[in-house]
């Protein structure tokens, strides 16, 4: 009876799978985390209560949860997690994306949501987007004439990031500070520390000399030397610029630095150069591997299939008949098309797990009360793959959107690709009208076909390690110039 009444007593909690002492959990989380923990969640349930070295974590792996936590309780769950790499990198949370729930975030992100990523300053940069897709079609046809195979990672990466730098930076890839290969590396390198759980964010005290013991202080501090270097060059460029641009015409950093010149000249102090530089760091990390991912992605899973590649080429080589390239317009008119594109982001979101922090002390979950400062992960991953939800889940198939209102503006808590709630991606427009009109063009001019007598069925879809699922083996395919 007493141990009936002590039950009573203590808070419900959601279920833990067993962990070690010490680490706890952090051993189960292995090299792609949402797919461990989708196992995990097999067992113990869609809400669950992990610990991560002295950290509590909540794992959320269902359509309700995810509803629970982005729409009922949207602001309990608006927070992110304090991370020793991601700090550094935004020279002290001075962002927008990793910084955590408060007045500065909502100012910031009104700002951004004003300035940077409106639907007018996407449609502004349109002409980049043309001429960077452009010169993709030149270089690809290149490689066709010679039959050669292309790695569609490397292009992707190039072109995703030309359009960034000319929008952001004002400068084209080639013959910048960071051109290439160096760059690719650069974000790989930082791609793969973020996803690492330092010893720091987990284990108090010792944690930090962990990290330095473990080299990764000083790979952290080489990392930030080389975007800050590079950041510090493109402002002194624009400050000393004399050209005078209008609305329609400012990149990125014109509008950061006019906004810093208003703070200054009324007087207030918060937005500094840190915040600018730390705002470019969230358009570098979110504006150019996102894409160049999904892009591949889509190609894939395209030529996997083989019936749906014929019926998109079909879709869009009749809208566009007699052109020799689609436009931005043209897109609407291809409805399958753009199902493709739904069904890629929902068997490979970019940002599988996505990274929250409970905000207040009277957080609930279906019940459960859940402390202030609860990390939380939401395994978007899990979820656009869960049965219970979707048909043949992990087939690729875009007419599973036909006639379906889901769709991936974080109204639809099955189907989160940019994430959900007041935290959702403010990059999606810009993001979306790349990746269409890169992959419209690509299968409106080329036909693609895989290298090395390899069948579709052989197509390796793995996913490599870290913060962004990226396919892990390089896809290279030979294009055939339909021109
Ligand atoms: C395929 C492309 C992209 C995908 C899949 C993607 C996905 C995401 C996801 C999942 C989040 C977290 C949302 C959440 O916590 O609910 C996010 C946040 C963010 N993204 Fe994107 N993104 C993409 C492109 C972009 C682009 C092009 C930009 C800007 C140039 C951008 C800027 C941001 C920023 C600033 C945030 C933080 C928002 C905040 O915390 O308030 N993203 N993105």
């Amino acid at each position: 009876k007493n141990k009936r009444r002590h039950n009573l007593m203590i808070p419900k909690q959601p279920p833990s799978p067993p962990g070690l002492p010490v680490i706890g959990n952090l051993h189960q989380l292995g090299d792609r985390p949402h797919q461990s923990l989708a196992r995990l969640a097999e067992r113990h349930g869609p809400v669950m209560l992990i610990r991560l070295g002295f950290e509590p974590t909540l794992v959320l792996s269902s359509v309700e949860a995810a509803k629970e936590a982005l729409k009922t309780h949207d602001v309990d769950y608006s927070g992110r997690p304090l991370s020793f790499c991601w700090g550094k990198l935004t020279y002290n949370y001075v962002d927008v994306a990793f910084t955590s729930y408060s007045e500065y975030w909502r100012e910031m992100r009104k700002m951004c949501v004003v300035e940077l990523f409106n639907l007018k300053r996407v449609q502004s940069f349109q002409p980049v987007r043309t001429e960077v897709t452009d010169a993709l079609i030149q270089s690809v046809a290149a490689s066709a004439a010679k039959r050669a195979a292309v790695d569609l990672g490397e292009v992707s990466f190039e072109v995703t990031a030309s359009i960034i730098f000319k929008i952001a930076f004002g400068r084209s890839l080639e013959g910048s500070l960071m051109d290439g290969k160096g760059l690719e590396k650069l974000l790989h390198e930082t791609t793969t520390l973020m996803g690492t759980f330092a010893a720091a964010d987990f284990f108090p005290y010792v944690g930090w000399m962990v990290d330095k013991l473990s080299g990764l202080h000083s790979r952290l501090d080489k990392v930030c030397e080389r975007f800050d270097g590079f950041l510090e060059d493109v402002i002194q460029e624009h400050l000393n610029s004399d050209k005078i641009k209008d609305n329609q015409h400012e990149d990125i950093v014109d509008v950061l630095l006019r906004i810093h010149r208003e703070h200054v000249r009324s007087g207030a102090t918060w937005f500094t150069m840190n915040n600018v530089k730390a705002i470019l760091i969230d358009v570098f990390l979110g504006g150019i591997d996102t894409g160049a991912i999904t892009l591949v992605w889509a190609l894939a899973e395209l030529v996997k299939n083989p019936e749906v590649i014929k019926k998109v080429q079909d879709e869009i080589r009749h809208w566009t008949s007699g052109k020799d390239r689609v436009t931005e317009k043209d897109i609407d008119n291809l409805k399958y098309f753009k199902l493709v594109i739904k069904e890629t982001l929902r068997l490979h979101p970019v940002v599988p797990l996505l990274f929250r922090k409970t905000t207040t002390a009277k957080t609930q979950m279906f019940g459960y009360p859940i402390q202030e400062g609860v990390r939380v992960f939401i395994n978007v991953w899990a979820i656009a793959r869960d049965p219970k939800i979707w048909d043949q889940p992990e087939k690729f198939i875009p007419e599973r959107f036909n006639d379906s209102l889901v769709d991936y503006r974080g109204q639809h808590f099955e189907f989160l690709p940019f994430g959900g709630g007041r935290r959702i991606c403010p990059g999606m427009n810009m993001a979306m009208t790349t990746i269409e009109l890169v992959l419209a063009n690509m299968l409106h001019r080329f036909d693609w076909k895989l290298s090395d007598g390899m069948t579709p069925e052989e197509l390796d879809m793995e996913e490599g390690s870290g913060f962004m699922a990226f396919k892990k083996v390089p896809l290279k395919l030979v294009p055939v110039d339909n021109y």
